[in-house]
């Protein structure tokens, strides 16, 4: 028997998502390392603490990170594995995102126990997400339902609908597949109708810059096409300067050689809402997203998102 020399320790947050795609890591580095053992190193973030306050008040970037950071910073873990989504555009000086891995199906999903999509909700049907991103599209599409706050993990939102609290959830696709949940989404909503959040359901991996060792690791689980997509959606988010908690849709499709990024910007309400789409070579994805940022700019982006964080 071999004995297994190289220990990589995961910093990872303790809901059933992040401990899979946790674990979905763990079996792809030991899938293509005979020699390297892996271990989780849970731990608790703000973010997963204040569970009482609509996310967007609570600000803050990174609330889901930062502890994993200190983790691997402290030498307590080596690597921490992110939803692309909920990673931070900017990294603390010693560590960096070094590995983006397959996407899963970035679409949001309609989730409901008495209605097959968002069409079919009757007037005023209650429907429940914290996302400022969908529920400005949701809006802007039928004003005449009502956006409830929705948090807490994938489980926690399930068991809110089944209780009869709301008529219909919108959560991320990636989420209820990974989970094994993928049977409870009624409907994919499509990029056209609810733009995906930068990053949607890519998963990413931090560690610490000098890590040369841990880097080598972890090279076979970068996904080329992955990394370009949400390279254009994330340059297109930093220049906007927004976090995940803003209504901010960024969502790029590969094409052979080429990269084609779709954005929007909106009022929470859905009452104003910014569209733009640039394309270009895929070695020119994060211009492509600098560029589309300086497009809806143009189109009074800073207006819509000044009111946004005065009002929320
Ligand atoms: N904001 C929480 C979060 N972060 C990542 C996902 C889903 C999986 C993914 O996008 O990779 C979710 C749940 C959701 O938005 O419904």
């Amino acid at each position: 028997m071999t004995e297994k020399t190289k220990l990589v320790r995961i910093a990872t947050r303790k809901s059933a998502l992040a401990l899979w795609q946790a674990e979905f890591v763990k079996a792809q580095l030991e899938h293509f390392h005979d020699d390297v053992r892996v271990e989780l190193v849970p731990m608790s973030t703000q973010g997963d603490i204040i569970l009482d306050t609509p996310l967007a008040k609570i600000g803050g970037k990174g609330l889901f990170v930062k502890e994993l950071e200190q983790a691997m910073l402290d030498g307590r873990a080596d690597i921490a594995v992110h939803s692309m989504k909920d990673v931070p555009v900017e990294f603390p000086d010693d560590l960096e995102l070094h590995t983006i891995c397959e996407r899963e199906d970035p679409r949001d999903a309609f989730v409901s126990n008495n209605f097959v999509n968002i069409d079919t909700l009757p007037q005023g049907a209650i429907v429940g997400t914290s996302s400022l991103r969908r529920q400005c599209q949701i809006r802007a599409m039928r004003p005449d339902l009502e956006i409830r706050d929705l948090r807490g993990n994938v489980n926690t939102r399930l068991a809110k609908l089944d209780s009869g609290q709301y008529d219909a959830i919108i959560l991320a696709a990636a989420g209820l597949i990974r989970l094994e949940m993928g049977e409870r989404i009624r409907d994919f909503i499509e990029p056209e109708v609810s733009l995906p959040a930068n990053g949607q359901g890519a998963v990413g991996i931090e560690c610490r810059i000098d890590d040369t060792v841990t880097k080598a690791l972890l090279a076979p689980l970068e996904h080329n096409e992955t990394r370009i997509r949400v390279n254009a959606e994330r340059a297109m988010n930093r220049h906007l300067e927004g976090g995940c908690q803003v209504p901010i849709g960024a969502y790029a499709l590969v094409e052979g050689d080429q990269v084609h990024l779709r954005g929007l910007v909106g009022a929470i309400d859905g009452s104003e809402i910014l569209r733009d789409e640039i394309s270009g070579h895929v070695d020119d994805a994060e211009k492509l997203g600098v560029e589309l940022a300086k497009k809806l700019l143009a189109q009074g982006a800073d207006k819509v998102l000044a009111d946004v964080y005065r009002d929320a």
